[in-house]
């Protein structure tokens, strides 16, 4: 329903009533109908605010309602007569407006909003299109691109934005209803003829070929990845082990080893997929810290997906004794291969004979954890990405010996957890962080050459990226990539003259490790490629002391900065991203383009609108990524890797088939070899 009251004198105020966030249903709809015709008709109102109770202006159609016979007043109607209304009309959003809450706000006269309020038209989530005038208005408002953007996506906007777009006329801090009304008593009398936004014209786009090539790129890559995320599901090893005729095991108990900040994610991850977990931890200080930590994660899980855990699945034990009749097991101890290995020997020993033990390494070698084990046939990685109980990624990685069963056991634990798993072979960093590795020294080249953290950020976050190279570096922590490097002999920085800036015969920028070395480990310490209002702040800001450190090191080594525009970093970065994917493809680590593409969808943030990698390289064309890619190899001769890859080339030659034959020119090599 709608209340209707007069409030200063001569403003109507319609509050919207339907709990819990006021959505437009029969009654709702019917209270505005009856509510603003009382107002038009009421001598002493002169002008009319329409709000929702409880802080929250309008969610939309009311969704319980949809699948039942339709009734009560339709809603375009209702807000074509709300539009040509002779008395201003203001909406005061509060909390939300979304679907037909924000058309409802597009047929009033003013928009004010409180600062914190999301706007958008959602519907397209719903499998619908916005039916009441929000095609027809919001492009009329804010032009057709950007409507087409917030149509197409779904996408829900900040107040801030909001203004920025047009949507809104106003942003308070204050009680919106309170700025509403006062406003509405303002305007008290004004003309409406330039306030109904159904009688804008559309602004003429000399590009709107463009535009719309552009969203029917977006929706064929949505499509493409629509069936990707489904692909992956059916994988198979150069061994010929395959999703179709392995049988995974049943998995009831299951066991985490090393409770930092992964094992804890892992193990709320088993939890809420109902399995009973023993999470074990050999230093007291860091068991007692989990035992409260993993409690509250569940019961954060359980509110947002609103369902109900069982507190004593899980058991804590300090010793791994305590493993002894579990299914499987997770590793995730800390980055060390000896720390590893002695876990796995342990292991080997306490466990049934049959237990599956998973290592959850981001890059170590799997195979060789598994000859620390009896049964090495029962080894695989399980690599989750942080935060684990929330990250759909989950790179599954089968070793030399890894048994098509326990292959398919992990792939089934990483569906009943809610996850992507992905098959994939072992490797350096295996798909993800091997491809990864190429992209980050591609981005340290760029700062060595004269970009800067924000000009990479820029052109990555307007690709689609959700984060730049570098804040992403500053939240995941600096001295991640940093270990592995000195572990991998790079990292050296005593080096001075020509061979700091070389390793092993390529060219190696020692940026991240010199960073590192000044205690910038990132958003952690307050200071990274950014600078934060305090250790463990979110929000980046330009760093003065780093544009210095930049200009400096440049000078020591004879760097002339030069310009470099957005489309050089996108290039530089992605291609050679791009080729990396390429060469995993020809040596089998990945089955086909579409694992790569979930794997960068899901883990790395790569905009889903684009596909995935693979697909943006058939997208931009292969001919293209091959010229670009021997264009940068020429400018850079000691980076062997922007060299095409062997199966790129051998694609080109074949007159560049579309993504979905990829795998036979793959298949057809790998047969003759
Ligand atoms: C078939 C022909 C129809 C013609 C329609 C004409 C055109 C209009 C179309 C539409 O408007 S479609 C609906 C568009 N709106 C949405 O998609 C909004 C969906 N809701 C949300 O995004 C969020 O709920 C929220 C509004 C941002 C609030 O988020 P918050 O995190 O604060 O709370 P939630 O836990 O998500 O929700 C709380 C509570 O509210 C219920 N709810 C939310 N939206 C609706 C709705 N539109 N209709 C009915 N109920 C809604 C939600 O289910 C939760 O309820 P409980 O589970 O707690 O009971």
């Amino acid at each position: 329903m709608a209340q209707y009251r007069r409030v200063s004198g001569s403003v109507g105020l319609i509050t919207l009533q339907n709990p819990p966030v006021n959505a437009l249903s029969a009654s709702v709809r019917q209270g505005i109908v009856d509510s603003v015709k009382r107002a038009l008709g009421d001598q002493k109102v002169k002008s009319v605010v329409i709000c929702g109770q409880n802080g929250v202006f309008c969610g939309g159609a009311d969704i319980r309602e949809f699948g039942r016979q339709m009734s009560g007043p339709p809603l375009v109607p209702m807000i074509h007569d709300i539009e040509a209304a002779n008395k201003p009309v203001v909406a005061a959003i509060e909390g939300s407006a979304l679907g037909g809450g924000l058309e409802l706000a597009l047929g009033c006269h003013y928009r004010i909003s409180h600062s914190k309020a999301k706007l958008g038209l959602p519907e397209v989530t719903l499998g619908l299109l916005p039916a009441a005038g929000g095609t027809q208005r919001l492009p009329r408002l804010i032009g057709v691109p950007a409507a087409l953007n917030l149509i197409t996506t779904g996408r829900h906007v900040t107040a801030a934005e909001a203004l920025q777009l047009g949507i809104l006329d106003h942003v308070t801090e204050h009680n919106t209803v309170d700025v509403a009304v006062k406003f509405a008593l303002s305007v008290t009398g004004e003309s409406l003829d330039g306030r109904r936004i159904s009688s804008f014209s559309c602004a003429p786009l000399s590009d709107l070929d463009s535009l719309f090539e552009e969203a029917m790129l977006k929706a064929r890559a949505l499509q493409y990845f629509f069936f990707a995320q489904r692909a992956v599901g059916r994988w198979s090893t150069p061994s010929g082990a395959r999703w179709d005729t392995s049988q995974p095991r049943p998995v009831r108990k299951a066991a985490v080893i090393g409770l930092g900040t992964m094992g804890r994610g892992i193990t709320v991850a088993l939890a809420q997929a109902g399995l009973s977990v023993v999470a074990v931890e050999t230093h007291a200080k860091q068991l007692m810290e989990a035992k409260k930590a993993v409690p509250s994660m569940l019961k954060r899980g359980a509110v947002r997906g609103g369902t109900t855990i069982e507190p004593d699945s899980i058991t804590y034990s300090e010793t791994v004794q305590a493993v002894a009749d579990v299914d499987l097991v997770i590793e995730a101890v800390f980055e060390d291969m000896a720390l590893k290995e002695k876990v796995f020997q342990q292991l080997s020993i306490v466990c049934k004979p049959d237990t599956l033990l998973c290592t959850n390494t981001s890059s170590l070698d799997v195979d060789h954890l598994a000859s620390q084990t009896r049964h090495p046939e029962l080894v695989v990685g399980m690599h989750f990405f942080a935060p684990a109980h929330v990250m759909k990624l989950l790179e599954v990685v089968y070793g030399r010996r890894s048994s098509p069963a326990a292959v398919a056991t992990a792939m089934q634990l990483g569906k009943k957890m809610g996850k992507v798993s992905v098959a994939v072979g072992n490797c350096r960093g295996f798909a993800g962080n091997r491809m990864l590795k190429r992209y980050l020294e591609q981005a340290f080249f760029l700062l060595e050459e004269g970009a800067t953290p924000e000009l990479v950020d820029r052109a990555l976050e307007e690709f689609g990226f959700p984060m730049g190279v570098f804040r992403m570096s500053d939240l995941s922590g600096l001295d991640v990539g940093w270990r592995v490097r000195k572990a991998d002999g790079l990292a050296d920085t005593s080096l001075t003259g020509t061979s700091a800036r070389v390793r092993q015969g390529c060219r190696y920028s020692p940026l991240g490790d010199l960073l590192c070395e000044h205690g910038r480990f990132g958003q952690k310490t307050g200071r990274g490629w950014y600078q934060y209002d305090k250790p463990g702040g979110r929000v980046a800001k330009s760093d003065p002391w780093l544009h210095n450190f930049l200009d400096e090191y440049r000078a020591r080594h004879g760097l002339v900065p030069r310009c470099i525009d957005q489309q050089e970093v996108l290039e530089r970065c992605l291609f050679v991203l791009i080729n990396e994917g390429f060469q995993i493809l020809e040596e089998g680590i990945a089955a086909g383009p579409e694992d790569i593409d979930a794997i960068y969808v899901f883990g790395y943030g790569w905009p889903r609108h684009r596909g995935g990698p693979m697909f943006y390289a058939d997208m931009v064309g292969l001919e293209r990524v091959v010229e670009r890619l021997e264009r940068y190899h020429q400018a850079h001769p000691n980076v062997p890797y922007l060299q095409p890859s062997g199966l790129l080339r051998r694609l080109v030659a074949n007159g560049s088939p579309p993504i979905h034959k990829w795998r036979n020119v793959i298949k057809n090599r790998n047969s003759q070899l």
